[in-house]
């Protein structure tokens, strides 16, 4: 099977995590954490500022590494790289997903998280002094 890799940024703000809607494609409408699929020759981090531009036109600091998530899909096998990221600059704009939420430590189980995304919300909640 394939093996794609992606890294996924947690953003923080005000003690509370942004969440966003998939907008289109196979996980339309599953909700998970801002990023993509890395390019050749580009480090975790600059796939990570290049994708948040993309997708909120945002310009990010990316942080510390919180984990490295990996899941068996049907048709592809996903490793994920998830950074804590902070915004440089105002209000996300979604580009690219239909729905955002910020959520506090509490509220991060309220939303239907894509199946790779439940252990990165294990790993959130064990590291909530980062949530800042
Ligand atoms: N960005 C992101 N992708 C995730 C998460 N959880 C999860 O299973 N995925 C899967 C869904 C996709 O099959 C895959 C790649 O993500 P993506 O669709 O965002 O990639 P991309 O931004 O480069 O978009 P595209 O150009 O391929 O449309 O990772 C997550 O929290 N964030
Ligand atoms: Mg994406």
């Amino acid at each position: 099977m394939k093996s794609i890799e992606v890294v996924a940024a947690i953003i923080r703000r005000n003690g509370r995590i942004l969440a966003t809607q998939r907008g289109y494609g196979e996980f339309k409408d599953g909700w998970e954490f801002p990023g993509g699929k890395t390019e050749r020759g580009e480090t975790p981090q600059q796939a990570l500022i290049r994708e948040i531009k993309e997708e909120l036109k945002s310009e990010i600091r990316v942080g510390e590494k919180l984990c490295t998530v990996e899941y068996d899909y049907p048709k592809f096998h996903l490793i994920m790289h998830c950074f804590w990221c902070d915004l440089l600059d105002g209000e996300p704009v979604l580009l690219e997903h239909e729905a955002a939420r910020w959520l506090t430590a509490d509220e991060l189980n309220s939303v239907d998280w894509l199946p790779a995304d439940v252990q990165v919300v294990e790993a959130i909640l064990a590291d909530s002094a980062s949530i800042s």
